[in-house]
């Protein structure tokens, strides 16, 4: 039996009965495979998961995607249902921020302030404000989080380091379809020919990553979507695997976003840097 609740005293009510560690899942609903992913990591090592669904404001910048973003909330239950969860949060706007916007607010510090932060000015503040309070409305021990937004879980897995969040975050590899595209709920607002051109993204990292020289590695990854007119790159970048400086040799990261039409995109891969001998 999946419970649905929409304010903070039945969630805190529902989680009174709970026993045992609870597990969250975040989510902004449009729910996908990806999603079902965290659900079941959850599932395996916890009885109780509970979904959050909310479309957080204080993430989204004036000019992005907010009031069009998609709000599925019947098919979500379903899935949440098929999954074995065990609550479902859904909050109003009031219920997550009852005082209004937040005077005070997370601040992501450098690493928020590369890449996605980069592109996206406030977005990771408002991201980790929201984070922060579900984490402690719902009370979670174990908190997952997708790959597909990695600098997402690298910041979360840092405030929670760095506050001392009773919490342990967990990162899911990214769940890509059949032909390599990243799950995500924007794919939905894709035509049949952006998600053709969409796929450029998946297939350069793809590509970037059989090489080992990082000239090598951008080089690849950047002329396969040079190649592709309907995607408009905001960056490709190699970093270390911690997101920081790209390493002489070892583990590191590509990553890359991209607006196909009005649709902007991200995704990332890891790989193996060697030094040329
Ligand atoms: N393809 C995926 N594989 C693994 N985890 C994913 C995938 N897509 C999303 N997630 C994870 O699901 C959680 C909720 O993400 P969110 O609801 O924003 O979905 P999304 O598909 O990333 O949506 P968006 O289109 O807004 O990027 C995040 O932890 C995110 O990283
Ligand atoms: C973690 C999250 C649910 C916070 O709003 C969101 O950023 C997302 O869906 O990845
Ligand atoms: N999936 C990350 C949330 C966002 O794009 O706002």
């Amino acid at each position: 039996m999946t419970a649905l609740v929409h304010t903070r005293a039945d969630l805190a009510a529902a989680l009174d009965g709970a026993g045992g560690e609870i597990a969250v899942v975040m989510t902004m609903g449009a729910l996908h495979e990806g999603h079902r992913q965290l659900m079941r990591t959850a599932r395996e090592r916890s009885a109780f998961v509970v979904v959050t669904i909310f479309v957080n404001p204080l993430q989204f910048g004036p000019n992005e995607d907010f009031e069009k973003y998609p709000r599925t909330l019947d098919e979500d239950l379903a899935i949440c249902r098929a999954e074995g969860v065990a609550l479902v949060f859904a909050p109003s706007r009031d219920d997550v921020y009852p005082h209004g916007a937040p005077s005070i607010t997370m601040d992501p510090g450098a690493l928020g302030s590369i890449l996605e932060g980069a592109s996206r000015p406030g977005h990771f503040s408002g991201m980790l404000t929201v984070v922060e309070k579900l984490l402690l409305l719902t009370r979670a021990g174990v908190a997952y989080f997708g790959e597909k937004d990695f600098q997402q879980l690298a910041l979360v897995r840092r405030m929670a380091r760095d506050l001392e969040l009773p919490v342990e975050i967990a990162g899911v590899p990214t769940v890509r379809e059949i032909d390599g595209l990243a799950l995500s709920s924007r794919n939905r607002f894709l035509s049949p020919d952006q998600r053709r051109s969409a796929l450029a993204l998946s297939r350069a990292l793809r590509e970037g990553a059989t090489h080992t020289d990082p000239g090598a590695v951008l080089a690849a990854a950047g002329k396969i979507l040079a190649d592709e007119p309907g995607v408009l790159v905001d960056y490709l970048e190699l970093t270390g695997a911690d997101l920081g400086p790209v390493p002489a040799e070892g583990p590191a990261r590509l990553l890359v976003a991209a607006k196909v039409g009005a649709t902007r995109l991200i995704d990332n891969v890891p790989l193996t840097l060697h030094k040329e001998v």
